[in-house]
């Protein structure tokens, strides 16, 4: 699969982006039980660029994102590579996949209230990463800290206070700030505005939106909120059974989308903040495939959405499918695109 940014350097060489993701799996394996959660993801992403990740429940978004820091737990197998300006994180030494993660790269969890310490103050933790990766003083790293709590609208005076005496939009607020701290190159936000109101998770993005553009940092931002990733990402990639079925510039994805499954979500599209906009596929038939219906994919061909694609052909069961050019910047994972027929 490819998705590649194909732009040249001056000297004629191919330019090293600053992301370049190449056949990413990840397998769980707990005793008996095996999970093929990705299963051979690609793309490349640079500075300034926002990529959303959008896809179903288990369609292994979360697993996608986590692995490229290596933050998944040991009973995840990963391989592929995943190359940094040009250097493999998968294979780095953990001195070296430490001193990336926050200073070049870091993640917004999920539910910030079990992400931060809720013995220490906000200015204690906004201020470690920034002192374990820089050389520079305490007095200084508390004057970063406060700049950083404003610049995200949480008030600095209130730094010597702790989690929970904040609301759950400031303690999102706070994990962005967090996230910020050591000026890194790439944010990883996991569902960064799911567990928040409507009002709040709006803020909450115009915020993320602001300090992306001002700061040309890039972005894989991963919801269930295809109308949020629309509103804040440039590229889309929707996910399905561990693999990319399409890929391309989010709003052409959206108007004209190349891929039965992403017609599928697009026919439900639903509107910032609306609790039906959680991914549910109009019209599909059936369920995405269970961990034991993955394995048996993954040793074998054919098209994971098969059973459920409106538009099957005898050969998505038998043919190998992976992401094909289907417009300009644009890739999907549908054989039909290659007849034409699914374009
Ligand atoms: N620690 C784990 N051990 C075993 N299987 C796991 C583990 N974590 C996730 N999985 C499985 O991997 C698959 C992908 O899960 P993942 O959480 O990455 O999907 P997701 O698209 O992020 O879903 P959600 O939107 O619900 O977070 C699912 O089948 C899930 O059950």
């Amino acid at each position: 699969m490819t998705a590649r940014d194909q732009t040249q350097a001056p000297e004629g060489q191919a330019r090293v982006p600053m992301l370049d993701v190449r056949d990413l799996r990840v397998t769980y394996r707990n005793g008996e039980r095996t999970v093929p959660a990705v299963r051979g993801v690609s793309f490349t992403l640079d500075r300034g660029q926002t990529l959303g990740v959008a896809g179903e429940s288990g369609s292994g978004k979360s697993t996608m994102a986590l692995s490229l820091l290596r933050l998944l737990a040991p009973s995840a197998q990963v391989s592929g590579e995943v190359l940094f300006e040009g250097e493999d994180l998968l294979t780095a030494r953990w001195a070296r996949l430490r001193a990336v993660r926050w200073s070049a790269a870091s993640v917004v969890f999920q539910g910030a209230m079990s992400a931060l310490n809720p013995v220490r103050t906000i200015c204690e933790q906004i201020c470690e990463p920034i002192l374990l990766h820089e050389k520079i003083g305490q007095k200084a790293a508390r004057k970063r800290a406060a700049e950083l709590l404003d610049s995200v609208g949480v008030p600095s005076r209130r730094s010597g206070s702790y989690p929970h005496e904040f609301s759950g939009g400031q303690r999102q607020r706070i994990m962005i700030a967090m996230s910020l701290a050591c000026r890194p190159d790439l944010i990883i936000a996991d569902e960064p505005t799911t567990a928040l109101d409507v009002m709040v998770q709006a803020q909450v993005l115009e915020l993320l939106g602001e300090l992306v553009r001002e700061s040309g940092i890039g972005v894989i931002m991963i919801s269930h909120d295809l109308s949020v990733l629309s509103h804040m990402c440039e590229r889309l990639a929707v996910m399905y059974a561990g693999q990319i079925a399409e890929i391309g510039p989010s709003k052409q994805l959206i108007a004209e989308p190349r891929h039965p499954y992403t017609r599928a979500l697009g026919r439900a599209f639903p509107t910032i903040g609306d609790p039906a906009s959680r991914l549910a596929p109009a019209g599909l038939p059936g369920d995405p495939p269970t961990p034991p219906e993955l394995a048996r994919l993954s040793e074998g061909r054919g098209c994971a959405f098969e059973p459920r694609c409106p538009e099957a052909v005898a050969a998505c069961r038998t043919e190998t499918v992976e992401l094909w050019p289907s417009g300009p910047q644009r890739e999907a994972a549908c054989l039909r695109v290659l007849e034409g027929s699914g374009a």
